[in-house]
């Protein structure tokens, strides 16, 4: 297993190319299930999820061809089983079930299970699918699931908001039969992003952006290019690298508009962000100050961007506390900072941080995908060196990050 060596306290400077994200990428590759023309995805980034998810969509018969940043997806369905083996490895593979429901009319697909931040029950999409007419048995460990007259159009109110079921419904109403009303839909940019392909592809949807999306299905879907946007969780964590490690990063391709509540809370600690044409630069002008913080649906702070906030807070003048709301079990990366000379505590749902001067360099270890990066950020600003073990967390969903941050003067590599 990989390990990776950082040895910390040089300040990044330089640019940073943000890549596609991997959270619009999921969905929209499953988009690949809507269609036996072909659709091709632009700006995707090679991410371990995203092969995951290629090799998902080969075992239910679709061809998955990878061009440079371009993947290209084409029919027909030969399989509509979803196996354990492959859906252990990444929850998101729940989202091939509304596409294969609504396009054959029946899937078997394996039960994710939780994971190392949260139970993460499905229990909002199956539900959701049973009010558009769907016959559903959980059987071994599958979600068996049947509409042998096709989906029905339906009023669905989801009682809080879930970015995986929006998407999942979202695919499912755009080839049912009648309207969809999807009420208190998550509005994350990535859901935006996966109404304007289903757009492209025919599908007719209003109210992207909002909370209430409705969709008229259609009978088929075509063909069509579209691009991915860019990953706002990676633009994020490169923001806390420029900002921990006092530095001037330049994040090209970003988007600020997307990372509005993370931008406002990276301004109140002191980090000055300026957008430029292309993107936004992130420098550390004098001051790191302690900020509260609190995890909500989009348009808040995300989840997916704790527990890198929480690094930089780690190491900044005066307390914070962080609130996780989303998740039960996201703050696994503590002890880990705690390792390293962090000082901070955790009450509930809430964890309290007394910033520290420095932070010291010690072998961690890598609990999920943010818990990676906030010890990598940790690492890039401890005195002495840091190894962090199981980087293949990491590597799900962060494009060459030796590579991007060696680029900008971090001295880090990775150990096989
Ligand atoms: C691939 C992808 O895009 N993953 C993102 C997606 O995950 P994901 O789509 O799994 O997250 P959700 O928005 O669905 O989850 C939000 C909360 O609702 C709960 N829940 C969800 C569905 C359900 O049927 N029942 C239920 O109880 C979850 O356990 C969690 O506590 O959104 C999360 C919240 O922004 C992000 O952290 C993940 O990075
Ligand atoms: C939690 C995440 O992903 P997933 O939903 O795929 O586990 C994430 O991207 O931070």
């Amino acid at each position: 297993m990989d390990s990776i060596r950082i040895t910390g306290g040089v300040p990044l400077n330089g640019t940073i190319a943000i890549s596609g994200a991997k959270n619009a990428a999921l969905p929209l590759m499953t988009c690949g299930l809507l269609t036996d023309e072909t659709l091709t995805l632009t700006n995707a980034a090679r991410l371990a999820d995203l092969q995951t998810m290629a090799d998902l969509l080969r075992q239910h018969g679709i061809s998955v061809e990878w061009n440079g940043r371009s993947i290209s997806l084409g029919g027909p369905i030969t399989n509509t089983e979803a196996p354990y083996d492959i859906v252990r490895k990444m929850r998101a593979s729940i989202l091939v079930l509304g596409p294969l429901l609504a396009r054959c009319r029946e899937a078997r697909v394996s039960l994710p299970g939780g994971c190392a931040i949260g139970t993460r029950p499905v229990n909002l999409h199956l539900k959701g699918l049973e009010a558009m007419g769907a016959k559903i048995k959980l059987d071994g460990g599958y979600v068996d699931a049947s509409a042998p007259q096709g989906l029905k159009g339906a009023t669905i109110v989801f009682p809080f908001v879930s970015v995986g079921a929006t998407e999942n419904l979202l695919m499912a109403a755009s080839l049912a039969d009648g309207v969809t009303t999807l009420k208190n839909a998550a509005r994350e940019p990535e859901i935006s992003d996966l109404a304007h392909c289903l757009i492209a592809m025919g599908a007719k949807i209003e109210g992207v952006g909002t909370d209430t999306l409705v969709i008229e299905g259609v009978k088929s879907l075509h063909g069509a290019e579209h691009a991915i946007l860019p990953d706002r969780i990676e633009t994020g964590t490169y923001a806390c690298a420029a900002a921990i490690t006092g530095g001037n990063l330049f994040l090209e391709n970003a988007r600020a508009a997307d990372l509005g509540a993370v931008l406002t809370s990276l301004r109140e600690a002191g980090i000055v962000v300026t957008e430029e044409a292309n993107g936004f630069r992130v420098a550390r002008a004098n001051g790191l100050h302690g900020v509260d913080v609190m995890t909500e649906p989009f348009p808040g702070f995300p989840t997916d961007m704790q527990a890198q906030f929480m690094a930089l807070m780690a190491v900044a003048d005066g307390a914070s506390m962080i609130t996780e709301t989303i998740f039960e079990n996201r703050f696994m990366h503590v002890p880990e900072l705690n390792r390293m000379g962090a000082k901070i505590n955790v009450h509930g749902s809430s964890a309290i941080i007394r910033g520290v001067k420095q932070l010291s360099g010690a072998p961690v270890m890598a609990t999920d995908l943010r818990a990676s990066f906030s010890l990598v950020l940790a690492g890039l600003a401890a005195q002495g060196e840091t190894t962090i073990s199981r980087v293949y967390h990491l590597d799900r969903g962060y494009e060459a990050v030796e590579q991007k941050l060696t680029a900008c003067g971090a001295r880090i590599e990775r150990v096989a």
